[in-house]
């Protein structure tokens, strides 16, 4: 019996498209579709084929393909935004937020002429506003809609607490929740080296450096980068999520999610604990927080819902 393969559109063939285009196909989690804009046609199929020609060597059989016309994404299982201006040096993600919406607003209107019922992951910024564009445009129920920002936040916590510790970033555990901006809260009291609470392992004035490196983890690259942002982990994040809903994992990881009451947020996406399985967001989770936590998360929420106010 053969299996209809899963079907993978990535708009955005920037360095997080491509990159998480090519990470989706070594993984084999579907044919991959990479769309970019028609003025960049050539090189998006250029990059698609090279992708594809790395197929033998790499042993992998999900094709390929470079697009600019939206009909080559029809019957998309899922598709992953990431298209959009990226920031540069001095630039706020929420800079981005007039120029992103329109395009975040354009590609989700021509995915959703080509496929009645795909689950998207937005990555562009600023993510949690954008998400919620992607979520308004497609009509499509909220667990089908969400954002890519606290795997990416946690891992670089994670990678951050085991660089201190000198011990496998795989015993690192962690939790960041709210927007993804410097305003994210990253929960330490949630985080775990091997069963152990982090909290009992590093002292509180470094582990609160680590939180702050944290916070502004994305602006460190983008300063050292000096013309773009990051794009490896991201990618990496973006696949870690993807796979959890085309094989069904029921992975409990963060992501950008709808809040209807959840968190005490009415009509908001924002980063909140999440299942992640076949129909998207299954379930949020509500953590116990402290008062200065959900302090945090207040703050962290009033900075998404100033963004969402900029939206037309
Ligand atoms: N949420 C998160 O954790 C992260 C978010 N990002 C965001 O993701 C976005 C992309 O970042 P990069 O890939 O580094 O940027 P990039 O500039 O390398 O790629 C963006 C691509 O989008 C394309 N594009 C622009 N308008 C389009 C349209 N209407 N239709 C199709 N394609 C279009 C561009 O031609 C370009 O190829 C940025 O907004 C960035 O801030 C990036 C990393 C992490
Ligand atoms: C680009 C971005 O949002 C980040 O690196 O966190």
């Amino acid at each position: 019996m053969s299996l209809k393969r899963k079907k993978i559109s990535v708009i955005g063939a920037g360095f997080t498209g491509s990159t998480t285009a090519f990470l989706l196909a070594q993984k084999e989690l579907g044919d991959v579709v990479l769309v970019d804009i028609p003025e960049a046609e050539n090189p998006t199929k250029g990059k698609a084929l090279d992708m594809w020609e790395a197929a033998p060597i790499q042993g992998f059989d999900s094709y390929v393909t470079g697009t600019s016309d939206y009909k080559d994404t029809a019957d998309s299982d899922l598709v992953i935004i990431t298209a959009g201006v990226a920031r540069k040096p001095g630039m706020s993600r929420d800079d981005l937020v007039q120029i992103n919406q329109k395009v975040v607003k354009s590609v989700t209107k021509e995915i959703m002429k080509h496929s009645s019922n795909p689950t998207i992951i937005v990555l562009t910024n600023p993510v949690d506003a954008m998400t919620y564009v992607a979520y308004k445009e497609s009509g499509l129920p909220k667990n089908k809609v969400l954002g890519q920002s606290g795997v990416l936040d946690t891992a670089r916590f994670r990678a951050f607490v085991a660089e201190e510790l000198n011990v496998s970033v795989k015993d690192v555990s962690g939790f960041v929740l709210g927007g993804h901006g410097d305003t994210m809260v990253p929960l330490t009291r949630y985080s775990y080296v091997g069963g152990i609470p982090v909290e009992t392992l590093i002292p509180k004035d470094r582990l609160e450096q680590i939180v702050q490196r944290t916070r502004v983890g994305g602006g460190e690259i983008v300063n050292l980068l000096g013309n773009g942002s990051a794009y490896y982990a991201p990618a990496a994040a973006l696949v870690e999520m993807a796979e959890a809903i085309i094989k069904d994992q029921r992975r409990i990881l963060p992501a950008v999610a709808y809040l209807e009451g959840e968190y005490g947020f009415e009509g908001i996406y924002l980063g909140v604990p999440t299942l992640l399985g076949a129909n998207g967001v299954e379930k949020i989770f509500e953590l116990d927080l402290t008062e200065d936590e959900k302090a945090a998360l207040k703050k962290s929420a009033e900075s998404v819902k100033s963004l969402m106010s900029a939206l037309n």
